[in-house]
């Protein structure tokens, strides 16, 4: 059975964003309430009383969008410097890195995964949905300051989405060649966009790697991650691609993570909503973190019952959390 040591920490379900495949402008969202959303101190005693004793040493940090989450910083401090910490990552849309980067690196955040979805300025506003202004610049100057600051490895998202940004793939692969950036192509997933996704659908990781492999070859990569993705890199290049193929290949078979919601929810399954567990409740009225520790560690047992298994019938079910809401 694969070892379970990474948590995704969702720090705020809420975003200044609103990606069409992720949380589209006038999508009806539930917000968490502010009282609702763990605080730094509760989580902080979830990481060291339950999850670090139950074997958690990787953690993400993510949202919604978790650069605007009040206290980010200190965050990324606190748990940086738990002694058990073997990995300390966060993805972000890259809106505010510019201003926060270097805060960031220095609180203790190496390493850093940055949504991309195009290298065309107007698509990406219409993907990222502008509001009136323009968005991309401001990401770009985010990714930069990102790259110079020192975060090491910097991981570029690209959901590809057809006749949105799929006339890019080549152009996104090609910042891989000088630069060592890791471009990662990642399957639209039907969580929370039934409208898109049933009008747009998925191109899958072997169509895009057959263009890439038309156009430079393509090798597999040398330095694998332990995450979903498959890597390749094209001959030469400094950086690598990644695909993250969870609608047309299944890697659940080495799934490795569980899931924190702000709000305090442990998930077990980003594809599956069976066995999630109320922590902030419990911890809140009282519960002994010593029981919290019971509950997380029979969750861990029951995983690989939880995992899931539908991916033969090529979609989804219907969840109740989207993706902002779970983290991704
Ligand atoms: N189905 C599925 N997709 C996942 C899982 N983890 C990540 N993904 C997908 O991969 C995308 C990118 O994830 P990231 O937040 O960059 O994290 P990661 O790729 O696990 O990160 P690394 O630790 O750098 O390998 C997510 O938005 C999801 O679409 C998972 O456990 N299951
Ligand atoms: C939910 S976002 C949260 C972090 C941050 N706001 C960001 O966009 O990087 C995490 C990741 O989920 C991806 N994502 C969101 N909705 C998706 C979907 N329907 N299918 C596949 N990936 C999705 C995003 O592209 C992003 O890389
Ligand atoms: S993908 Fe990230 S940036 Fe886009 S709406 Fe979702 S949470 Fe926000
Ligand atoms: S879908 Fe569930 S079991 Fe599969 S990799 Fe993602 S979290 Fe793990």
């Amino acid at each position: 059975m694969n070892r379970v040591d990474y948590l995704r920490i969702s720090l705020i379900d809420r975003c200044n964003f609103r990606c069409q495949y992720c949380m589209p402008e006038g999508a009806d969202i539930d917000y968490v309430l502010q009282q609702d959303l763990l605080t730094q101190a509760e989580l902080s005693t979830l990481l060291r009383e339950v999850f670090i004793p139950v074997g958690f040493t990787r953690f993400r940090l993510t949202g919604g969008e978790p650069l605007i989450r009040p206290g980010v910083v200190d965050i990324v401090r606190e748990i940086a410097q738990f002694p058990e910490t073997q990995d300390l990552s966060m993805t972000t849309n890259a809106f505010l890195l510019e201003g926060l980067a270097q805060d960031l690196y220095s609180a203790g955040l190496r390493r850093i995964n940055i949504s991309l979805d195009s290298l065309e300025p107007e698509t990406f506003d219409k993907i990222v949905g502008n509001r009136g202004r323009s968005r991309w610049q401001q990401v770009w100057a985010g990714i930069q300051t990102a790259y110079q600051v020192g975060f090491n490895p910097l991981k570029l998202n690209v959901v590809v989405i057809p006749g949105v940004n799929d006339h890019e793939v080549l152009n996104l692969a090609a910042l891989s060649l000088d630069r060592e950036w890791h471009i990662r192509f990642i399957e639209f997933m039907p969580i929370g966009n039934d409208d898109l996704f049933n009008h747009k659908g998925w191109v899958s990781s072997e169509d895009l790697r057959r263009q890439i492999r038309d156009r430079w070859g393509l090798t597999t990569s040398q330095v694998q991650g332990n995450g979903p993705a498959d890597v390749f890199q094209i001959p030469g290049a400094k950086g690598t691609l990644g695909f993250i193929s969870q609608m047309s290949e299944c890697f659940c078979d080495r799934c490795n993570r569980m899931r924190l919601s702000a709000d305090g929810w442990l998930r077990p399954c980003l594809l599956n909503e069976d066995g999630q567990l109320d922590l902030k409740t419990g911890l809140r009225s009282g519960v002994p973190t010593s029981q919290l520790r019971e509950q997380v560690s029979d969750l861990l047992s029951l995983k690989p019952e939880i995992n899931y298994k539908q991916r033969e019938s090529g979609t989804a079910g219907t969840y109740s959390r989207t993706m902002s809401q779970i983290g991704g």
